[in-house]
């Protein structure tokens, strides 16, 4: 049996050439952030512990519950993917009460919730006519509906501005003074901002896991080399390119 603040897990998943597997304990306060660069199989291990990827000789526990067999929706927790949309026919109100409606247990926290997520205003109105930071508010506040224990975010600040991003980020460190977060990123501003504990993925693999504050300085030494390669090899693909018209042009 494993700590009651913990989430431990072995999976073990193969999509076509790209192999994840992971064998880790992760502590369940505050955020707990996955980390790695495009492709390292962030997304592929947070849905593994929805449920929504089997992986068949691993095992996993919550808090003492065994979750290897258990299918996505007695989980109890609330999944909120990239980009997660509204259903664009029904008002602000009317996503919510779908979601009242859909959730394990009596909800009797929907005035909390608006209130949590300042939603009050944009009640009445369709998703179309909200912002990229009020649509995330609003997906945010219909997750929690469910009374989840555990809130698995995929990249929540994708296709959202760097203020709206700013808006949103203490509504989710609220948040997480509620119930335990898992959240994917790629981006080292919304894990500083956040994250308590860092796993850091590389090819399917755990590279290194650690509380936010030990591993933050070496991924972000990591992350400015990487930018300045990047840069470099732009500035040499630019130069070559220009030498090339120079060329053509006689
Ligand atoms: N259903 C699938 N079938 C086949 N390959 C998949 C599937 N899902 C993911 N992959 C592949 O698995 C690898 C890991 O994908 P994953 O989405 O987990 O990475 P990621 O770290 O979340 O990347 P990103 O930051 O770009 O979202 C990628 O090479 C991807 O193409």
């Amino acid at each position: 049996m494993t700590d009651r603040n913990q989430l431990s897990l072995d999976v073990d998943v193969q999509h076509g050439a790209f192999h994840l597997a992971i064998a880790c304990s992760l502590p369940l306060a505050g955020v707990t952030a996955i980390y790695g660069a495009s492709g390292a199989g962030k997304t592929t291990l947070l849905r593994c512990i929805a449920g929504l990827h089997a992986s068949p000789h691993g095992h996993m526990h919550f808090r003492q519950q065994h979750w290897q067999h258990l299918p996505t929706h007695r989980r109890g927790l609330a999944y909120v993917c990239q980009q997660a949309s509204l259903f664009p026919h029904l008002t602000v109100s009317g996503n919510l009460d779908y979601a009242q409606r859909r959730a394990r247990r009596a909800g009797h926290q929907r005035e909390e919730i608006i209130a949590l997520f300042a939603l009050a205003p944009l009640l009445a109105r369709a998703p179309q006519q909200l912002s990229g930071g009020e649509r995330q508010r609003v997906v945010l506040a219909r997750a929690l509906l469910s009374q989840p224990q555990l809130l698995l975010l995929d990249e929540p600040f994708s296709g959202i501005d760097q203020a709206q991003r700013t808006a949103l980020l203490p509504y989710i460190r609220h948040l997480s003074q509620q119930l335990p977060i898992i959240m994917v990123s790629h981006d080292l501003r919304d894990i500083e901002c956040l994250a308590q504990h860092i796993v850091h993925l590389a090819d399917g693999r755990l590279i290194a896991q650690a509380p936010a504050s030990t591993l933050l300085p070496s991924l972000r030494a990591h992350s400015d080399s990487d930018r300045v390669a990047a840069l470099e090899a732009e500035n040499i693909r630019l130069r070559a390119a220009l030498a090339g018209q120079q060329r053509l042009m006689g």
